[in-house]
Protein backbone atom coordinates (compact mmCIF):
# COMPACT_ATOMS: atom_id res chain seq x y z
CA UNK A 1 0.00 0.00 0.00
CA UNK A 2 1.01 3.49 -0.72
CA UNK A 3 2.19 5.47 1.96
CA UNK A 4 -0.23 8.03 2.22
CA UNK A 5 -2.79 6.37 0.07
CA UNK A 6 -5.06 8.66 -2.54
CA UNK A 7 -8.45 7.30 -2.30
CA UNK A 8 -11.63 7.30 -4.71
CA UNK A 9 -14.76 6.08 -2.96
CA UNK A 10 -17.26 5.10 -5.39
CA UNK A 11 -20.14 4.50 -2.79
CA UNK A 12 -21.30 7.70 -1.12
CA UNK A 13 -21.48 5.72 2.02
CA UNK A 14 -17.65 4.43 2.28
CA UNK A 15 -17.05 8.66 1.40
CA UNK A 16 -19.44 9.30 4.67
CA UNK A 17 -17.23 7.13 6.23
CA UNK A 18 -13.86 8.07 5.37
CA UNK A 19 -15.13 11.59 6.33
CA UNK A 20 -16.48 11.09 9.75
CA UNK A 21 -13.29 8.62 10.43
CA UNK A 22 -11.51 12.24 9.83
CA UNK A 23 -9.70 10.67 6.75
CA UNK A 24 -11.22 12.96 4.11
CA UNK A 25 -7.99 14.22 2.93
CA UNK A 26 -6.88 11.00 1.38
CA UNK A 27 -10.60 11.81 -0.73
CA UNK A 28 -8.91 12.46 -3.96
CA UNK A 29 -11.85 11.61 -5.96
CA UNK A 30 -15.64 10.50 -5.30
CA UNK A 31 -18.85 9.86 -7.03
CA UNK A 32 -21.77 12.03 -7.30
CA UNK A 33 -24.04 11.91 -4.51
CA UNK A 34 -21.30 11.52 -2.00
CA UNK A 35 -21.26 14.23 0.62
CA UNK A 36 -18.14 15.63 -0.17
CA UNK A 37 -16.69 18.32 -2.84
CA UNK A 38 -14.15 16.30 -4.67
CA UNK A 39 -13.71 16.03 -7.78
CA UNK A 40 -16.67 14.09 -9.09
CA UNK A 41 -15.92 10.68 -10.67
CA UNK A 42 -19.07 9.42 -12.22
CA UNK A 43 -21.71 7.74 -10.99
CA UNK A 44 -22.53 4.76 -8.59
CA UNK A 45 -22.95 1.89 -11.21
CA UNK A 46 -21.33 4.05 -13.95
CA UNK A 47 -17.98 5.50 -12.18
CA UNK A 48 -15.53 7.03 -15.12
CA UNK A 49 -12.36 5.36 -14.70
CA UNK A 50 -10.71 7.74 -16.95
CA UNK A 51 -11.40 10.33 -14.44
CA UNK A 52 -10.10 7.76 -11.57
CA UNK A 53 -6.94 7.61 -13.22
CA UNK A 54 -6.55 11.42 -13.96
CA UNK A 55 -6.64 11.48 -10.27
CA UNK A 56 -3.71 8.76 -9.55
CA UNK A 57 -5.65 6.68 -7.21
CA UNK A 58 -4.35 4.42 -5.38
CA UNK A 59 -7.24 2.92 -3.71
CA UNK A 60 -10.74 2.77 -4.34
CA UNK A 61 -13.75 1.88 -2.73
CA UNK A 62 -17.09 0.43 -3.08
CA UNK A 63 -20.08 -0.91 -1.25
CA UNK A 64 -23.01 -3.59 -1.71
CA UNK A 65 -23.54 -6.32 -3.92
CA UNK A 66 -25.15 -4.32 -6.90
CA UNK A 67 -21.12 -2.14 -7.21
CA UNK A 68 -19.41 -6.03 -7.07
CA UNK A 69 -19.18 -5.52 -11.35
CA UNK A 70 -17.58 -1.93 -10.18
CA UNK A 71 -15.64 -3.57 -7.90
CA UNK A 72 -14.31 -5.89 -10.45
CA UNK A 73 -13.80 -3.42 -13.52
CA UNK A 74 -11.86 -1.41 -10.79
CA UNK A 75 -9.38 -4.56 -9.31
CA UNK A 76 -9.19 -5.54 -13.49
CA UNK A 77 -7.65 -1.64 -13.79
CA UNK A 78 -4.59 -2.55 -11.24
CA UNK A 79 -6.60 -0.64 -7.91
CA UNK A 80 -6.40 -1.81 -4.49
CA UNK A 81 -10.38 -2.30 -3.86
CA UNK A 82 -11.96 -2.04 -0.64
CA UNK A 83 -15.15 -3.53 -0.90
CA UNK A 84 -17.92 -3.83 2.06
CA UNK A 85 -21.64 -5.22 1.92
CA UNK A 86 -23.24 -4.83 4.94
CA UNK A 87 -26.90 -6.45 5.41
CA UNK A 88 -27.54 -5.05 9.20
CA UNK A 89 -26.29 -2.13 11.28
CA UNK A 90 -24.01 -4.05 13.40
CA UNK A 91 -22.19 -5.19 10.05
CA UNK A 92 -22.26 -1.25 8.68
CA UNK A 93 -20.02 -0.65 12.21
CA UNK A 94 -17.91 -3.97 11.09
CA UNK A 95 -17.36 -2.29 7.73
CA UNK A 96 -16.11 1.13 9.16
CA UNK A 97 -12.06 -0.08 9.50
CA UNK A 98 -12.11 -2.17 6.91
CA UNK A 99 -12.94 0.92 4.78
CA UNK A 100 -10.48 3.15 6.71
CA UNK A 101 -8.10 0.71 6.07
CA UNK A 102 -8.25 2.30 2.22
CA UNK A 103 -7.01 5.54 3.68
CA UNK A 104 -3.91 3.21 5.63
CA UNK A 105 -5.59 4.39 8.89
CA UNK A 106 -8.05 1.27 10.04
CA UNK A 107 -7.74 2.38 13.62
CA UNK A 108 -10.04 5.47 12.76
CA UNK A 109 -12.37 3.25 11.78
CA UNK A 110 -12.59 0.99 14.70
CA UNK A 111 -12.90 4.44 16.77
CA UNK A 112 -15.97 5.71 15.23
CA UNK A 113 -17.29 2.09 15.36
CA UNK A 114 -17.05 2.67 18.85
CA UNK A 115 -18.26 6.01 18.88
CA UNK A 116 -22.01 5.48 17.17
CA UNK A 117 -22.20 2.06 19.10
CA UNK A 118 -22.13 4.44 22.08
CA UNK A 119 -24.20 6.64 20.58
CA UNK A 120 -26.83 3.74 19.58
CA UNK A 121 -26.99 2.64 23.20
CA UNK A 122 -27.38 6.15 24.75
CA UNK A 123 -30.26 6.13 22.46
CA UNK A 124 -31.83 3.01 23.04
CA UNK A 125 -31.60 3.86 26.60
CA UNK A 126 -33.35 7.25 26.26
CA UNK A 127 -35.98 5.64 24.57
CA UNK A 128 -36.69 2.85 27.11
CA UNK A 129 -39.46 3.15 29.60
CA UNK A 130 -38.13 3.39 33.25
CA UNK A 131 -37.51 0.02 34.61
CA UNK A 132 -37.78 -2.12 31.58
CA UNK A 133 -34.15 -3.69 31.06
CA UNK A 134 -33.04 -5.14 27.85
CA UNK A 135 -30.01 -5.02 25.60
CA UNK A 136 -28.13 -1.91 25.67
CA UNK A 137 -25.86 -2.23 23.25
CA UNK A 138 -26.14 -4.37 19.90
CA UNK A 139 -22.87 -6.37 20.02
CA UNK A 140 -21.09 -8.25 18.06
CA UNK A 141 -20.91 -11.66 17.67
CA UNK A 142 -18.86 -14.43 15.69
CA UNK A 143 -21.00 -16.51 13.39
CA UNK A 144 -22.40 -16.43 10.13
CA UNK A 145 -23.09 -12.80 10.00
CA UNK A 146 -19.58 -11.59 10.59
CA UNK A 147 -18.21 -14.57 8.15
CA UNK A 148 -20.14 -13.55 5.30
CA UNK A 149 -18.88 -10.01 5.72
CA UNK A 150 -15.50 -11.43 5.85
CA UNK A 151 -16.24 -13.61 2.30
CA UNK A 152 -17.42 -10.55 0.45
CA UNK A 153 -14.81 -8.00 0.99
CA UNK A 154 -11.97 -11.20 1.51
CA UNK A 155 -9.55 -8.73 -0.56
CA UNK A 156 -9.68 -5.52 2.53
CA UNK A 157 -10.22 -8.34 5.11
CA UNK A 158 -7.45 -9.81 4.17
CA UNK A 159 -5.67 -6.68 4.41
CA UNK A 160 -7.13 -5.12 7.72
CA UNK A 161 -6.14 -8.16 9.51
CA UNK A 162 -2.49 -8.54 7.87
CA UNK A 163 -1.51 -4.81 9.17
CA UNK A 164 -2.16 -4.55 13.05
CA UNK A 165 -2.43 -0.72 13.85
CA UNK A 166 1.07 0.40 14.83
CA UNK A 167 1.79 4.11 14.55
CA UNK A 168 -1.18 5.43 13.03
CA UNK A 169 0.16 8.88 13.03
CA UNK A 170 3.61 8.86 11.70
CA UNK A 171 6.00 11.15 13.79
CA UNK A 172 6.27 14.37 12.65
CA UNK A 173 9.80 16.05 13.13
CA UNK A 174 9.65 19.43 14.75
CA UNK A 175 12.57 22.13 14.94
CA UNK A 176 14.63 22.07 18.26
CA UNK A 177 12.30 22.34 21.59
CA UNK A 178 12.65 25.47 23.40
CA UNK A 179 15.07 25.38 26.45
CA UNK A 180 13.87 23.53 29.44
CA UNK A 181 11.61 20.39 29.41
CA UNK A 182 7.76 20.65 29.18
CA UNK A 183 7.20 20.57 32.96
CA UNK A 184 9.64 23.16 33.20
CA UNK A 185 7.86 25.45 30.59
CA UNK A 186 4.44 25.31 32.43
CA UNK A 187 5.94 25.92 35.84
CA UNK A 188 7.32 29.10 33.99
CA UNK A 189 3.68 29.77 32.23
CA UNK A 190 5.21 29.68 28.66
CA UNK A 191 2.51 26.81 27.95
CA UNK A 192 -0.59 27.55 30.49
CA UNK A 193 -2.97 29.03 28.23
CA UNK A 194 -1.81 28.23 24.50
CA UNK A 195 -3.86 25.95 22.61
CA UNK A 196 -1.93 22.46 22.52
CA UNK A 197 -1.63 22.06 18.62
CA UNK A 198 2.04 21.82 18.64
CA UNK A 199 2.11 19.43 20.53
CA UNK A 200 3.17 15.99 19.72
CA UNK A 201 1.78 13.37 22.06
CA UNK A 202 2.68 9.61 21.63
CA UNK A 203 0.78 6.44 23.44
CA UNK A 204 2.13 3.59 24.27
CA UNK A 205 -0.77 1.11 22.55
CA UNK A 206 -1.75 -0.07 19.31
CA UNK A 207 -5.05 -0.13 20.68
CA UNK A 208 -7.40 2.41 18.92
CA UNK A 209 -9.75 3.05 22.06
CA UNK A 210 -6.33 4.29 24.43
CA UNK A 211 -5.50 6.61 21.78
CA UNK A 212 -9.13 7.78 21.57
CA UNK A 213 -8.97 8.55 25.13
CA UNK A 214 -5.34 10.52 24.86
CA UNK A 215 -7.47 12.49 21.75
CA UNK A 216 -10.38 13.68 24.37
CA UNK A 217 -8.40 14.55 26.68
CA UNK A 218 -6.04 16.72 24.18
CA UNK A 219 -8.20 17.68 21.41
CA UNK A 220 -5.50 20.07 19.67
CA UNK A 221 -2.68 18.12 20.06
CA UNK A 222 -1.13 15.50 17.59
CA UNK A 223 -1.60 12.07 19.30
CA UNK A 224 0.21 9.29 17.69
CA UNK A 225 -0.86 5.61 18.41
CA UNK A 226 2.81 3.39 19.15
CA UNK A 227 2.61 -0.36 19.84
CA UNK A 228 5.21 -0.92 22.78
CA UNK A 229 6.06 -3.64 24.74
CA UNK A 230 4.44 -2.68 28.55
CA UNK A 231 7.43 -4.94 30.04
CA UNK A 232 4.69 -6.41 32.19
CA UNK A 233 2.63 -9.39 32.13
CA UNK A 234 -0.56 -9.20 29.63
CA UNK A 235 -2.88 -9.48 32.35
CA UNK A 236 -1.12 -7.35 35.15
CA UNK A 237 -2.83 -7.73 38.79
CA UNK A 238 -2.46 -5.25 41.76
CA UNK A 239 -2.03 -1.83 41.46
CA UNK A 240 2.04 -2.13 41.65
CA UNK A 241 2.08 -4.50 38.57
CA UNK A 242 -0.55 -2.24 36.43
CA UNK A 243 1.02 1.27 37.53
CA UNK A 244 4.69 0.05 36.56
CA UNK A 245 2.75 -0.84 33.08
CA UNK A 246 1.22 2.14 32.59
CA UNK A 247 4.95 4.18 33.53
CA UNK A 248 6.67 1.85 31.11
CA UNK A 249 4.24 2.39 28.09
CA UNK A 250 4.44 6.25 28.49
CA UNK A 251 8.65 6.48 28.80
CA UNK A 252 8.79 3.95 26.48
CA UNK A 253 6.32 5.76 23.52
CA UNK A 254 8.02 8.98 24.78
CA UNK A 255 11.62 7.56 23.58
CA UNK A 256 10.56 6.48 20.36
CA UNK A 257 10.00 9.73 18.31
CA UNK A 258 10.70 13.15 18.80
CA UNK A 259 7.59 13.90 21.05
CA UNK A 260 6.73 16.19 23.75
CA UNK A 261 4.64 14.28 26.03
CA UNK A 262 4.71 9.78 26.54
CA UNK A 263 1.21 8.56 27.96
CA UNK A 264 0.85 4.81 28.60
CA UNK A 265 -2.18 3.00 29.71
CA UNK A 266 -2.30 -0.10 31.45
CA UNK A 267 -5.30 -2.40 32.53
CA UNK A 268 -5.14 -4.43 35.47
CA UNK A 269 -6.79 -6.41 37.71
CA UNK A 270 -7.03 -6.17 41.84
CA UNK A 271 -8.71 -7.19 44.77
CA UNK A 272 -10.68 -4.93 47.20
CA UNK A 273 -11.90 -5.67 50.77
CA UNK A 274 -15.84 -6.30 50.83
CA UNK A 275 -15.67 -3.40 53.57
CA UNK A 276 -18.58 -5.41 55.28
CA UNK A 277 -15.70 -6.64 58.48
CA UNK A 278 -15.19 -9.79 57.23
CA UNK A 279 -11.23 -10.85 55.35
CA UNK A 280 -13.75 -11.45 52.43
CA UNK A 281 -12.26 -9.77 48.89
CA UNK A 282 -13.74 -8.84 45.81
CA UNK A 283 -11.78 -8.82 42.29
CA UNK A 284 -12.03 -5.35 40.11
CA UNK A 285 -11.10 -4.42 36.76
CA UNK A 286 -8.83 -1.53 37.70
CA UNK A 287 -6.94 0.94 35.11
CA UNK A 288 -4.18 3.54 35.33
CA UNK A 289 -2.57 6.13 32.84
CA UNK A 290 0.91 7.91 33.53
CA UNK A 291 2.30 10.57 31.24
CA UNK A 292 6.02 12.02 31.59
CA UNK A 293 7.73 14.23 29.58
CA UNK A 294 10.85 12.43 30.23
CA UNK A 295 11.31 14.51 33.68
CA UNK A 296 8.69 14.02 35.68
CA UNK A 297 5.67 11.16 35.55
CA UNK A 298 1.90 11.55 36.21
CA UNK A 299 -0.11 8.81 37.45
CA UNK A 300 -3.96 8.33 37.91
CA UNK A 301 -6.62 5.60 37.95
CA UNK A 302 -9.73 4.91 36.38
CA UNK A 303 -12.85 3.82 37.41
CA UNK A 304 -12.65 0.39 39.26
CA UNK A 305 -15.83 -2.31 38.02
CA UNK A 306 -16.33 -5.15 40.06
CA UNK A 307 -15.87 -8.18 37.70
CA UNK A 308 -18.82 -11.02 37.98
CA UNK A 309 -18.18 -14.08 39.73
CA UNK A 310 -17.59 -16.20 36.73
CA UNK A 311 -14.89 -13.94 34.78
CA UNK A 312 -12.83 -13.29 38.02
CA UNK A 313 -13.06 -17.42 38.54
CA UNK A 314 -11.53 -17.27 35.32
CA UNK A 315 -9.35 -14.44 35.73
CA UNK A 316 -8.00 -16.16 39.03
CA UNK A 317 -7.57 -19.21 36.91
CA UNK A 318 -5.05 -17.17 34.93
CA UNK A 319 -6.95 -16.09 32.15
CA UNK A 320 -6.18 -12.69 30.44
CA UNK A 321 -9.80 -10.48 30.89
CA UNK A 322 -10.11 -9.51 27.41
CA UNK A 323 -9.95 -12.98 25.96
CA UNK A 324 -12.23 -13.92 28.68
CA UNK A 325 -14.90 -11.40 27.62
CA UNK A 326 -14.90 -12.02 24.52
CA UNK A 327 -15.37 -15.65 24.92
CA UNK A 328 -18.39 -14.90 27.27
CA UNK A 329 -20.18 -12.48 25.25
CA UNK A 330 -19.23 -14.11 22.20
CA UNK A 331 -18.03 -10.82 21.17
CA UNK A 332 -14.48 -10.09 18.74
CA UNK A 333 -11.94 -7.94 20.38
CA UNK A 334 -14.42 -6.00 22.97
CA UNK A 335 -11.33 -4.83 24.26
CA UNK A 336 -10.87 -2.57 21.31
CA UNK A 337 -14.67 -1.07 21.88
CA UNK A 338 -17.00 -0.46 24.34
CA UNK A 339 -14.43 -2.68 26.27
CA UNK A 340 -16.03 -4.90 29.80
CA UNK A 341 -17.02 -1.09 31.05
CA UNK A 342 -19.23 -0.87 28.62
CA UNK A 343 -20.88 -3.72 28.80
CA UNK A 344 -20.99 -4.27 32.91
CA UNK A 345 -22.69 -0.43 32.68
CA UNK A 346 -25.28 -1.02 29.76
CA UNK A 347 -23.21 1.53 27.39
CA UNK A 348 -23.10 4.29 29.98
CA UNK A 349 -19.33 3.78 30.61
CA UNK A 350 -17.48 2.44 27.89
CA UNK A 351 -13.89 1.68 28.22
CA UNK A 352 -12.93 5.07 25.96
CA UNK A 353 -15.05 6.94 28.79
CA UNK A 354 -13.35 5.24 31.68
CA UNK A 355 -9.66 5.27 30.27
CA UNK A 356 -10.21 9.47 29.35
CA UNK A 357 -10.51 9.60 33.10
CA UNK A 358 -7.18 8.22 34.00
CA UNK A 359 -5.29 9.88 31.14
CA UNK A 360 -6.89 13.34 32.59
CA UNK A 361 -6.03 12.95 36.60
CA UNK A 362 -2.43 11.86 34.87
CA UNK A 363 -2.13 15.17 32.84
CA UNK A 364 -3.03 17.03 36.38
CA UNK A 365 0.45 18.36 37.34
CA UNK A 366 1.22 19.27 33.40
CA UNK A 367 -1.68 21.49 34.00
CA UNK A 368 -2.02 22.36 37.60
CA UNK A 369 1.03 24.42 39.14
CA UNK A 370 0.18 22.97 42.89
CA UNK A 371 2.15 20.21 41.74
O1 LIG B 1 -2.82 -3.33 22.96
P1 LIG B 1 -2.78 -3.01 24.41
O2 LIG B 1 -2.35 -1.62 24.70
O3 LIG B 1 -2.02 -4.02 25.24
O4 LIG B 1 -4.32 -3.02 24.87
P2 LIG B 1 -5.15 -4.08 25.73
O5 LIG B 1 -6.58 -3.99 25.31
O6 LIG B 1 -4.51 -5.44 25.69
O7 LIG B 1 -5.11 -3.48 27.17
P3 LIG B 1 -4.16 -3.80 28.42
O8 LIG B 1 -2.98 -4.60 27.98
O9 LIG B 1 -3.92 -2.53 29.13
O10 LIG B 1 -5.11 -4.68 29.34
C1 LIG B 1 -4.69 -5.88 29.98
C2 LIG B 1 -5.72 -6.95 29.77
O11 LIG B 1 -6.96 -6.53 30.31
C3 LIG B 1 -7.96 -6.53 29.30
N1 LIG B 1 -8.83 -5.39 29.50
C4 LIG B 1 -8.55 -4.25 30.13
N2 LIG B 1 -9.59 -3.44 30.12
C5 LIG B 1 -10.56 -4.08 29.45
C6 LIG B 1 -11.88 -3.79 29.08
O12 LIG B 1 -12.46 -2.63 29.40
N3 LIG B 1 -12.56 -4.70 28.38
C7 LIG B 1 -12.02 -5.88 28.05
N4 LIG B 1 -10.78 -6.23 28.36
C8 LIG B 1 -10.07 -5.34 29.05
C9 LIG B 1 -7.17 -6.42 28.00
O13 LIG B 1 -7.89 -6.92 26.90
C10 LIG B 1 -5.99 -7.28 28.31
O14 LIG B 1 -6.38 -8.64 28.21
MG1 LIG C 1 -2.43 -5.82 26.26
Amino acid sequence: MAANPRVVSLAPSATAILTAAGLDAHVVGATVHSPTDKPVVGGWLNPDFDRVAELAADAVCTCDDLQSDVAAAARDRGYDVVHVAPATLDEVFDSFPVVCDAAGDAGAGATLAEDCRGVLARVADARRPRGVRGPRVERRRRGPRRRRLASQSAESGRRFRRRPTRATVAPRRRPPRAVGSLGDRIRRREITGRRASDMDIAVGSGNPVKRRAVERTCPDASVAAVAVDSGVSEQPTGHDETIAGAVTRAERALDAGDYDLGVGIEGGVATFSAGDGTDETDLYLVMWAAVTDGERVGRAAGPSLPLPARIADRIDAGEELGPVMDDVLGTDDIAKNEGAAGVFTGGRLTRTDALESAVTGAFAPFRCELY
